[in-house]
């Protein structure tokens, strides 16, 4: 039975990086896939992972209709036995319906990457239908670090280090230093007290005021 499987975990936890593999895997035992995907940091038309590793890939849209792609695909003779779809977060309700009916009608399987919550922990629509639809939803088993040492399982948006909770849905951005704004990975109770590490650091330090022990 073919499955539509939904690979999730907050951001910088490998789901790139299993997309690629899993692409790879099954690519070197002779299945033909389709890779897609979606508003890639690198740019369109692209899967990166931070561990180095990207491919091209068929960018998805809004107006896009992946059910009709495959479709025209096996009916010009071309050879379709899987789908990897790499932030699924951005793809919208009704690509998710597609998948399901290429899983259904077509008996391909489909494997989907993506977070699942936004800055504000809102699921992403993409991710909702997933997780409404799919046959399994599988959580990553490694994943980052929030400053603290816990798990980290929520995602921030930050500027200059600083949580910030409004703004758009989407900004495509990284969790290393480089663009204005980033993402940091928490966990729930510090995403909930919006404590970044740039915060933890500057209000729970430990730095000692100067002082002469001898003249106190
Ligand atoms: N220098 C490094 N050495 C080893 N692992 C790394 C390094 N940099 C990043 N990683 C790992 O790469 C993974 C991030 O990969 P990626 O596929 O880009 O994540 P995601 O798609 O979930 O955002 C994480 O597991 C992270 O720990
Ligand atoms: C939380 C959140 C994230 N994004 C963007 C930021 C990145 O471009 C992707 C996630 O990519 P990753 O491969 O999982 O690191 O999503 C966003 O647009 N809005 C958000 O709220």
């Amino acid at each position: 039975m073919a499955e539509l499987v939904f690979h999730t975990g907050p951001m910088d936890c490998g789901k790139s990086t299993l997309a690629l593999q899993l692409d790879h895997i099954q690519s070197t035992h002779g299945r033909r896939g389709r890779v897609f995907t979606s508003q890639d940091r690198a740019g369109e038309g692209k899967i990166t992972s931070r561990l180095g590793l990207s491919t091209d890939a068929i960018e998805v849209t809004d107006d896009f209709d992946l059910w009709r792609y495959v479709i025209g695909e096996l009916t010009t003779g071309q050879r379709v036995d899987y789908i990897v779809c790499d932030e699924a977060q951005f793809y919208t309700s009704e690509h998710i319906d597609q998948l399901a009916r290429i899983v259904d009608e077509l008996q391909l399987d489909v494997y989907a990457f993506g977070i699942l919550s936004d800055f504000r922990t809102h699921l992403f629509p993409g991710s909702q239908r997933l997780v409404e639809l799919a046959d399994r939803v599988e959580s990553l088993p490694l994943g980052p670090l929030c400053w603290c040492g816990a798990r980290g399982t929520h995602n921030a948006r930050t500027l200059d280090g600083i949580m910030v909770t409004e703004g758009s849905r989407v900004v495509v951005g990284d969790t290393v230093t480089g663009g204005e704004v980033r993402y940091e990975v928490l966990c729930r109770a510090h995403h909930r007290r919006r404590m970044t590490a740039t915060r933890a650091k500057a209000t729970l330090s430990p730095d000692p005021l100067p002082f002469d022990p001898e003249n106190f």
